[in-house]
């Protein structure tokens, strides 16, 4: 169903307070006060964020416009102290020429015809992380699927495993997701750079454990090693399993990362060499920092989300018994006992629609942002400029205008044969426009074929109690999921 373009009335939203505006409702709990935006006020509400001019769009036509204009008419939100010293200057942080060269020298490594390379090491890892669980074992969900998304890049992506620097490497994201998170929705967003604070000092230590990892795997690589054990880098020796026959890394032959023979980043197509071999048109390569930043980037990016949305598949799952049915069903029926392949993707079709309706739900990614500048339009009204105008993945997933029943675990909605007709960005868990999610494609496969993996061995049944979801950087349950594995009979 498409969209057709509707005038946009802004509404004045609640009062705030003086100079915090409504920051202080906002951070106690962002998710109802954005919801209570859409339902009290209306489709297009002022609001405050401390000193900053706020826009919060609900309708699709709306927030499809704003995706597409956001690369030309709309300047990149700078506030966030910790995500930008997490994330510095990369493709995400980035405008203009500098963000299309450095998103055309990622790009490559997740394009469609890489991703269908990369699904054997996706089910691999999936395939180790079953074979470790037995029937009655409880396990973190989150930590679970964590450490299989993570796995996933880091071979993928980086043709490594990254051995012991795997669980130090993550713990450190952790701790910076956290405080991401935990700026976001306080009054820090706007204390200056200079000022140290106790959760500063701990997001610093958590960048250089980060940065410490990330500058491993580089070194490995410009070694020209195959993967990061610590060639002698001080650390024990990684013990992993070997990375034959994965098809990660660029082994599909693609031409290498354009072959200049620069310091062991020849003849391979991940994401790192291509880094490393990236030159502009004067021939300087990337500055250590420059590369550290887009690494970083991708792997943050790149595992949590998905882990999150897999998160959340097995909640909803574990309360949705003919749901799971239906899925064991298919998975019997396509598969018979197999372990899935890539051919099998488009076939699996119900859990493509539990995957799709999971990032329905629980949305990891909540909040898409831009700065108007002078001349942005939206529903033919001007925007002042300097507004920061903002939409929300959590309240437009939850509208009942586009989702009949919304707070309903539905997969058949998705469904060819589906009476709901959604509109064009009524669904957008990877953003939308120029900048939409680079790995998303790459995110859809990935959820899909570990699910259907783990999901023909195990079942994992949560305690029937309701989880609330605490947003942060991206929308995590508030709670450890301690979830008892099942045998499937
Ligand atoms: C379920 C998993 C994922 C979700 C929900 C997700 C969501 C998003 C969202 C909402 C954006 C911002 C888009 C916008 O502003 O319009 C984004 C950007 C991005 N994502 Fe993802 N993502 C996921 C997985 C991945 C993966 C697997 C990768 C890489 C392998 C990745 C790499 C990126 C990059 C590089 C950007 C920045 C693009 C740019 O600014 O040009 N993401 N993602």
């Amino acid at each position: 169903m498409t969209t057709r373009s509707v005038p946009l009335t802004p509404v004045p939203g609640p009062r705030g307070l003086p100079v915090l505006g409504n920051l202080p409702e906002f951070g106690r709990d962002p998710l109802a006060f954005l919801t209570r935006l859409r339902d009290e006020f209306g489709d297009a509400v002022r609001w405050s964020l401390g000193p900053r001019q706020s826009l919060f769009l609900s309708r699709p036509e709306h927030i499809a416009e704003l995706l597409a204009a956001r690369e030309h008419t709309y300047d990149i939100l700078e506030i966030g102290w910790a995500f930008r010293r997490v994330v510095g200057r990369s493709v995400i942080m980035s405008k203009g020429d500098d963000w299309r060269r450095k998103r055309s020298l990622v790009q490559p490594t997740v394009r469609p015809r890489q991703v269908k390379a990369y699904a054997a090491t996706m089910v691999d890892c999936a395939r180790s992380a079953a074979g470790r669980w037995q029937d009655g074992d409880r396990i973190d969900v989150r930590r679970e699927m964590a450490l299989i998304t993570q796995r996933v890049v880091l071979r993928c992506l980086f043709g490594n495993d990254l051995g012991d620097g795997t669980g130090a490497l993550a713990e450190a994201m952790n701790v910076a997701e956290r405080e991401i998170g935990a700026e976001l929705r306080g009054v820090s967003l706007f204390l200056p750079g200079w000022l140290t604070t106790p959760a500063r000092r701990r997001l610093l230590a958590a960048v250089a454990t980060i940065d410490a990892e990330v500058h491993r795997l580089i070194r490995a690589r410009l070694r020209g090693e195959p993967r990061g054990g610590d060639g002698g880098e001080g650390r024990g020796g990684d013990g992993g399993e070997g990375r034959g026959g994965e098809g990660g890394g660029g082994a599909d032959g693609d031409g290498g990362a354009d072959g200049d023979g620069d310091g062991g980043a020849e003849n391979r197509d991940d994401l790192l060499s291509r880094l490393l071999a990236a030159r502009d048109e004067d021939g300087r390569p990337l500055s250590p920092q420059e590369v550290r930043d887009e690494a970083v980037t991708l792997w943050a990016a790149g595992h949590e989300t998905t882990s999150t949305a897999l998160t959340w598949t097995w909640y909803l799952l574990s309360a949705s018994p003919s749901v799971r049915d239906r899925l064991e069903a298919e998975l019997d029926r396509v598969l018979a006992g197999r372990p899935p392949t890539i051919d099998d993707y488009d076939r699996l079709t119900w859990t493509q629609q539990i995957v799709k309706e999971a990032l329905r739900l629980y949305p990891p990614a909540w909040l898409v942002a831009g700065v108007a500048r002078e001349g942005a339009t939206l529903g033919g009204t001007r925007i002042p400029a300097r507004t920061i105008v903002w939409c929300s993945q959590w309240t437009t997933h939850r509208d009942p205008r586009w989702f009949p029943r919304p707070e309903a675990f539905r997969p058949e909605r998705w469904g060819d044969d589906s009476p709901d007709a959604v509109p064009d960005h009524a669904w957008y868990p990877f953003g939308g426009g120029q900048r939409t999610c680079l790995g998303a494609r790459f995110a859809q496969v990935e959820a899909v074929l570990v699910l259907a993996t783990l999901a023909q061995r195990f079942r994992l049944d949560l305690p029937a109690t309701e989880v609330s979801p605490r947003p942060g950087l991206l929308i995590q349950p508030s709670a450890p999921l301690l979830a008892t594995l099942r045998a499937v009979p």
